[in-house]
């Protein structure tokens, strides 16, 4: 088991991605839960996820229910614990931490020979795991759908109006929380996310490094010339695989995820990339059962997916239609 300050204690491991590993622990002093990522930085690419990754929960710290909060995040450049120092919140930065950067920029090791090199993100820990398998353990619930658009489309909002582009939404990479209203989401995973620097526009600012996750990138992004909306068109592909229960199964991890895909052949392709071979494709939302999706929802859904970038919609304007949608719903049940 890894080993870290004494302020605080490791539990278990929770979770393994492609670079670090997650575990449960708790503050020494207050016996508070954390969740505590190591990332190793071994390679220039890891230390670039690592550093965007910190620079995006940084620029947002506690500010949103519905963002992973970030308590601290200690860099570790040797084998013992004598070289774990906290990365200041603030702007100014300590030569260990500019070594990280200078290492990413100039594409070297940060340490030749070194593999203890790495960050630690201590994070509010989330017991639900994440979106993916919490809604694959639970029977598809309206309810519960709305609260996910409703919490993600928020979420998204305040990240675009802070100038974060996250770049990687799927449900793997969304956190639950089991609160005593219900779940709370945390969009989490920034290690793709860009934080725009100056006053610009997200949606018109041009990001040109294709990445994301096949089955929900937009079709702009794999032409690698795109905006913010390219994050409305992720959120939409996972609204309509979470409303359909629309699975595949991973080919690497083998586990069963959700996502939309188009059937060519024995291939599965990704929509974005369908829409880019057929411009006139048309989408049918709902795929399975026509009674799973009101029809305002699938207009939503497919304002979301608009293959022209400029015709899709923005986060503030999908966070008030998902207002307006849910607000409708209530008068509804109410009988007003
Ligand atoms: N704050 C947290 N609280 C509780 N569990 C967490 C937390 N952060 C991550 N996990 C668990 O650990 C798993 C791995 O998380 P991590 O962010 O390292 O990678 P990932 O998003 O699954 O994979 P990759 O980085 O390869 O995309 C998550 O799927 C989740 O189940």
């Amino acid at each position: 088991m890894a080993e870290l300050p004494c302020k605080y204690q490791i539990l278990r491991e929770v979770g393994r991605g492609s670079y670090g590993v997650v575990y449960e622990a708790a503050v020494t002093a207050t016996g508070l839960r954390v969740a505590v990522k190591r990332t190793r930085c071994s390679e220039p690419e890891t230390v670039e996820m690592a550093l965007q990754e910190f620079w995006a929960l940084r620029s947002v710290q506690s500010q949103h229910r519905n963002v992973l909060r970030m308590s601290e995040c200690l860099l570790q450049t040797g084998p013992g614990l004598s070289s774990v120092q906290a990365v200041s919140h603030r702007r100014q930065q300590t030569p260990r931490h500019l070594l990280l950067v200078e290492s990413c920029l100039k594409g070297r090791r940060p340490c030749a020979g070194d593999d203890a090199v790495s960050l630690w993100f201590v994070t509010e820990f989330c017991d639900g795991g994440n979106l993916n398998d919490f809604l694959l353990a639970h029977s598809p619930d309206p309810r519960l759908h709305r609260h996910v658009m409703q919490q993600l489309a928020s979420a998204i909002s305040f990240l675009h109006r802070n100038q974060i582009v996250h770049r990687d939404l799927k449900p793997e990479n969304v956190l639950v929380s089991q609160g005593e209203a219900g779940p709370e989401l945390k969009v989490a995973d920034f290690g793709l996310s860009k934080v725009c620097q100056g006053n610009v526009n997200v949606n018109q600012h041009r990001f040109s490094s294709a990445c994301g996750s096949d089955f929900y990138m937009a079709p702009e992004v794999f032409e690698g010339r795109y905006t913010a909306k390219a994050d409305i068109f992720s959120l939409g592909i996972l609204f309509w695989a979470m409303i359909e229960m629309i699975t595949f199964r991973d080919a690497d991890s083998k586990k069963e995820l959700l996502g939309i895909y188009i059937c060519q052949g024995k291939n599965l392709i990704s929509v974005g990339e369908a829409m880019l071979d057929n411009p006139n494709l048309e989408l049918h939302i709902p795929i399975k059962n026509k009674k799973s999706m009101p029809n305002e929802v699938c207009v939503l859904i497919l304002d979301m997916l608009a293959l022209n970038a400029k015709e899709r919609l923005d986060a503030f304007e999908l966070e008030k239609r998902i207002e307006q949608l849910c607000y409708g719903e209530k008068r509804q049940r109410s009988g007003a």
